[in-house]
């Protein structure tokens, strides 16, 4: 499993902790950084994460910062993105299997690192259950072309 993961100053530690859960489950990490926990801007590193899935280079893209809501609202303009901000296991095992969701977003300020390891771990242990929610899904995209993402 290829997965790319980024953060801004707000979530760097948090970030470097999920890199060694992703890696403890055999994952393929890229981790975009930032290295330092100088000031950045959430947008930025938001992009790299999300282009890289859009297009199909790495299964899930993990985003890290102080709420996790900036990089949520972020991600979830570029098209093809399916963000969840999750606080809980149950968010994120019900969001990969009704939503298929392929973003995970997460605050550091908000939810511990235990907390964020099971829910990481939730998220890519579980398959989209497809059915019902396929059709859902493809409305999705079709708010999406309506809306010129
Ligand atoms: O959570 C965030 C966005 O939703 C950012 O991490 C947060 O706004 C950064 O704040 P500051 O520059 O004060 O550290």
């Amino acid at each position: 499993m290829k997965i790319i993961i980024a953060s801004d100053h707000a979530g760097l530690e948090l970030r470097r902790e999920l890199v060694s859960a992703l890696q403890e489950l055999r994952a393929e990490v890229h981790d975009v950084g930032p290295t330092t926990n100088a000031s950045v801007d959430y947008p930025d590193f938001a992009k790299t994460v999300c282009r890289a899935v859009a297009a199909g280079e790495y299964q899930y893209g993990v985003l890290v910062c102080g709420t996790g809501i900036g990089m949520s609202i972020t991600a979830n303009k570029y098209r093809g993105i399916r963000a969840a901000l999750c606080t809980s296991e149950f968010e994120a095992r019900m969001t990969r299997a009704h939503n298929d969701a392929n973003v995970l977003c997460l605050g550091q300020r908000v939810v511990g690192v235990g907390l964020a390891r099971s829910i990481v771990e939730a998220f890519v242990a579980t398959p989209f259950e497809g059915g019902r929610h396929q059709k859902r899904l493809d409305k999705i995209r079709e708010a999406e072309s309506e809306n010129g993402r």
